[in-house]
């Protein structure tokens, strides 16, 4: 089994090293236009290797997509992070550049791959791959959710003072301010999660959950990469393993909660195939409310991309 991730930035290198960790990978390319970084970070992964007891070698490359053939799953990380004071759509020129030329590459060389998109605006880029795959959109999905139910958990957990591996939730929509976590469909250990807070403290974990992702801009200047790189790596392993793992992903919809043609975060069931298949949960009215404002969103933002193709076809 073959993984190739683009971009060895702080979330691609991380993804690798996480993957190296989980030892159950014949190969990881890791690969980067800038020369040097790659093999760089490649190198010191296989020297962690002896004191953490893994077998798994990330590969690094600069640029040469002849050695990402035939991989299984590609994760695209390349691409500008944000700074303080932008939002994520602020990336959506630069990135979508280097999203498009990345996947018509990986097309080329791994055209059955499963493509899993991390680059920001996530929707949108999701989008972006999708065009420029031509393959089937269960095949080409992108990694938010997971990353921000993680936050929300890791907040309930700090407030409860449980661990987190007990924290059970979902959330939906796109990945922005805008994301809807599911109280609701919130547990802990089975409990329903409005049963051990207060709705003041619930409502102030949901408002962080949102901004989590500026949350931490602010604080180093650039976003996170542990947790998002970890979320990545989840992923290819749901897929590989065949393991019909149910997350939250950013999947095309074709009808599903009322909406066509968009890219949205909802849950899904993660299996050899990829996208094997999308759960539609019986929404209540302000959920329901919620979502749509956030597709809204979404659409906004795509709307921009096609417009921006018809300028530069
Ligand atoms: N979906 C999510 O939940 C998250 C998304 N992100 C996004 O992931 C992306 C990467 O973030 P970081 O790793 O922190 O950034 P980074 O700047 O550390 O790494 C990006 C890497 O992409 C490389 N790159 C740029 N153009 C390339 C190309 N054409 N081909 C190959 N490599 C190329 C750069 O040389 C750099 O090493 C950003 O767009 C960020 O907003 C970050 C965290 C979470
Ligand atoms: O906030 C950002 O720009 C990066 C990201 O998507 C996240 O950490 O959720």
């Amino acid at each position: 089994m073959k993984v190739t991730v683009v971009g060895a930035g702080n979330v691609g290198a991380t993804c690798a090293n996480v993957l190296a960790h989980r030892d159950f990978l014949q190969e990881v390319v890791l690969l980067d236009i800038k020369e040097g970084t790659a093999e760089g970070k490649s190198l010191d992964s296989w020297q962690q290797a002896p004191i953490d007891y893994y077998s798994t070698k990330v590969t690094g490359i600069t640029n040469d997509y002849s050695k990402t053939a035939d991989s299984d799953v590609v994760v695209i990380t390349s691409g500008l992070p944000r700074k303080p004071g932008m939002s994520r759509d602020d990336l959506i020129s630069t990135n979508a550049n280097i999203v498009k030329s990345v996947t018509e590459s990986i097309a080329q060389y791994s055209p059955h791959a499963v493509i899993i998109v991390v680059s920001n605006p996530l929707d949108v880029m999701t989008y972006c791959a999708y065009l420029a795959a031509k393959k089937d959109s269960k095949k080409v999905f992108g990694m938010a959710g997971i990353l921000d139910t993680a936050r929300y958990r890791a907040f309930l957990a700090d407030e409860i003072g449980c661990s987190p591996k007990d924290i059970q939730a979902i959330l939906m929509g796109g990945h922005g301010d805008t994301m809807v976590p599911l109280p609701r469909y919130t547990t802990v250990s089975g409990i329903p999660v409005t049963e051990l807070i207060t709705p003041d403290k619930l409502t102030a974990i949901i408002q962080r959950t949102k901004v989590g992702g500026g949350e931490i801009v602010n604080l180093l200047g650039t976003s996170a990469w542990y947790a998002p790189g970890a979320a990545a790596a989840q992923m290819v392993e749901a897929i590989l393993k065949d393991e019909k793992r149910i997350f939250p992903c950013c999947a095309w919809l074709t009808g599903e909660y009322g909406f066509k043609d968009i890219y949205l975060g909802v849950p899904v069931v993660l299996g050899k195939n990829g996208i094997e298949k999308i759960i539609e949960l019986q929404l209540n009215q302000e959920e329901k409310t919620l979502l749509n404002e956030s597709a809204l969103h979404v659409k906004e933002v795509m709307d921009v991309l096609d417009q921006m193709k018809r300028v530069n076809a």
